[in-house]
C-alpha cells in the first residue's frame, strides 16, 4: 500500500532532533564560559543577596582574617586562595600577574611613575607596588566609591602608604585629564589598563593628547582577547606610535578561557 505522507507534527519533531546535536556541540564549547557565568555573575548575585554584604566586602573580610599585615605577597596569595577555593574576583590573578607578565615586565622596566585603570580591590594595586623600585610613585584610578573603599584598605593592609600608592576615586575619563595639574604626574613610565575594555582605545588617546607618556613607556592592556578589545588593537598597531606585542595566557583563576595582555612600547607622538 502507498506510505502515508509525513504529518507536520512528524516533520516539527525531525527538525528540532536535528537540532540537538547542534546544541550539545555548542553547549560542550562553551561549558567553560557557562561555569565562569554561574560561579561569578548569578552566584555572586546571589551571595550578595543573601548575606547582604557586597563580594568584594567578603573577600576583604577573609583577607583581614588570613592574610598577614605588612606582607604583600601573602596578601596576594590569600586573595588568589579567596578566588580560587570561594568566589570569582575579576583580578589580574596570579598567571597574568606574576608569571606571564605584569611583574616581570614592571621589573624589567623599573619605571618611576606607575598608573593602573581600574583598581577594582587592589590586587593588581598591591601587585604592581611591590614590584616597583624605591622611589617609585604609583596612581590607581578606580570610579566605584564601594570598590575604592575596599581597595584602599587591602592597600594599606598590605603595607603601602599614600606616598607610594595614590588612589584616585573618578572615571577614568574625568580623572586622566587632571592627573598632572591635581596629582603632580608628569609623565607615566608604565600603565596598566584593567578597567572596562570599551574605554580602552578612548583613554589611550586621552593619554597621548595630554602627553602624559613618557617616550619609551609600556602600556599593558589586560584581557584585550577575551572579553577583547578589538579596536584599541587596531589602532594600538596602525597608528606607528606603537611596537606591539600580544602575550597569550588564560582568564584570572579560569585555566581553560584562553585570554591575552598586549604590550605596547610608546615611540612618541612623531
Ligand atoms: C577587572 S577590574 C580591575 C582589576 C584590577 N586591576 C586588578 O587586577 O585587581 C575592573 C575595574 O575597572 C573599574 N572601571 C570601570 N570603568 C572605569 C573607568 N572608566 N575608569 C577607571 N576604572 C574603571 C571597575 O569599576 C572595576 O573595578
Amino acid at each position: 500500500s502507498p506510505q502515508a505522507p509525513p504529518t507536520p507534527a512528524m516533520v516539527s519533531a525531525v527538525l528540532a532532533l536535528a537540532f540537538v546535536p547542534l546544541l550539545l556541540t555548542l553547549l560542550l564549547r562553551s561549558r567553560h564560559l557557562l561555569a565562569l557565568l554561574l560561579r561569578a555573575v548569578l552566584l555572586g548575585w546571589l551571595r550578595d543577596r543573601l548575606s547582604g554584604v557586597p563580594r568584594e566586602q567578603r573577600a576583604f573580610q577573609y583577607l583581614l582574617a588570613n592574610a598577614v599585615p605588612g606582607d604583600p605577597r601573602h596578601v596576594l596569595s590569600t586573595f588568589d586562595r579567596w578566588s580560587q577555593r570561594c568566589e570569582h574576583l575579576s583580578c589580574v590573578g596570579p598567571v597574568k600577574g606574576e608569571r606571564e607578565g605584569v611583574v616581570r615586565l614592571l621589573c624589567e622596566r623599573a619605571p618611576r611613575t606607575v598608573l593602573e585603570l581600574g583598581t577594582y580591590c587592589g590586587y593588581g594595586t598591591v601587585l604592581l607596588a611591590n614590584a616597583m623600585p624605591p622611589g617609585a610613585r604609583l596612581y590607581t584610578v578606580e570610579p566605584d566609591p564601594r570598590h575604592a573603599a575596599v581597595a584602599e584598605k587591602v592597600i594599606r593592609l598590605a603595607g603601602f602608604a599614600d606616598e607610594k600608592v595614590e588612589l584616585i576615586v573618578g572615571p577614568s575619563a574625568e580623572v586622566i585629564p587632571r592627573l598632572r595639574e591635581r596629582h603632580g604626574l608628569q609623565r607615566a613610565q608604565f600603565v596598566f589598563m584593567a578597567h572596562w575594555k570599551r574605554c580602552y582605545l578612548r583613554d589611550l588617546r586621552l593619554l597621548e593628547e595630554h602627553g602624559l607618556l613618557a617616550e619609551g613607556a609600556t602600556v599593558l592592556a589586560d584581557n584585550v582577547l577575551f572579553p577583547g578589545a578589538p579596536r584599541f588593537l587596531q589602532y594600538a598597531r596602525s597608528c606607528g606610535r606603537y611596537r606591539c606585542r600580544l602575550h597569550r595566557a588564560s582568564l584570572e583563576y579560569c585555566p581553560a578561557i584562553p585570554a591575552g595582555v598586549a604590550e605596547l612600547r610608546y615611540l612618541g607622538p612623531g
